[in-house]
């Protein structure tokens, strides 16, 4: 099993557009499965792409192992990996094998040994007549198990999912589900969805910006279901953030 890395928030501050939208997080974890949960808006989104080096904090700091990643983004680059929500905003080559390259090229890998390192990762997902496919021949499911695969082909420490199951049908999600379950990566898991936490290490619920409770996925669920439970009882969507 891979070492879990550290992760290390410390009073950190991220603000949008004049608004602050993350404040006061302060963490130290070393887990291997963390999930975050929260309401719309809460800010779950905009923490994952702070832990990813993606946006830098306004005040406080992160480390990953040590390492700033929004600093460093080359050891960011072959630590960290981000499957977003939609795979469209992940995307950017027009064939599956363009897409599945581009990392381990950036890695600094040959484009012999690139080419075989995908046709392997391909074949694992029984995949392999996909290599030349135009991507834009893939259905959104198909997208994400590309943009997994291309986040597997640079064996990350850790992997930060984004709601991965948004638009998949109950099939896909399942077998999604199972796959993370083995992955020997360290994960990241937002999610609306409380089921796909069960058994975590970690589960931070994420309140407006702050950090409203952090601790095992058995204490922290049951209560953020009940908290959730009743806010839908209300019919007032003039609380929905933003
Ligand atoms: N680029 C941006 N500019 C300005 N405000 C932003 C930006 N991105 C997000 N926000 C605001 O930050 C807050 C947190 O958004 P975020 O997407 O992180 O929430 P979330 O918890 O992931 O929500 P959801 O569950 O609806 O996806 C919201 O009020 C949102 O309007």
């Amino acid at each position: 099993m891979a070492q879990c890395p550290r992760l290390t928030l410390t009073d950190l501050r991220l603000d949008l557009a004049g608004k602050t939208v993350l404040s006061d997080i302060t963490l130290d974890l070393q887990v291997r499965r963390l999930g975050i949960v929260g309401r719309n808006g809460s800010g779950k989104s905009t923490l994952a792409r702070v832990i990813s080096g993606l946006i830098a904090p306004d005040a406080g700091s992160l480390r990953l192992d040590g390492i700033d990643p929004a600093r460093d983004r080359h050891a960011a680059l072959n630590r960290i990996g981000i499957l977003f929500q939609n795979p469209d905003h992940q995307i950017i080559f027009p064939t599956v094998q363009e897409e599945l390259s581009f990392g381990l090229r950036q890695q600094g890998h040959g484009k012999t040994e690139t080419a075989e390192l995908v046709r392997a990762m391909l074949q694992r997902f029984s995949k392999a007549h996909w290599q030349e496919a135009p991507i834009s021949t893939l259905s959104q499911g198909q997208k994400q198990l590309v943009c997994l695969m291309a986040i597997l082909l640079m064996q990350p420490q850790l992997i930060v999912l984004d709601e991965p199951f948004s638009g998949l049908d109950l099939a896909i999600r399942g077998q999604l589900m199972r796959l993370f379950e083995t992955l020997p990566q360290a994960l990241v898991h937002i999610t609306h969805d409380p089921d796909c936490l069960a058994g975590y290490d970690h589960v931070l619920w994420v309140h407006e910006g702050r950090i409203h409770r952090s601790g095992h996925a058995k204490t922290v669920l049951p209560d953020y279901l009940a908290y959730m439970n009743q806010a839908g009882l209300g019919d007032d969507l003039s609380d929905l953030a933003g």
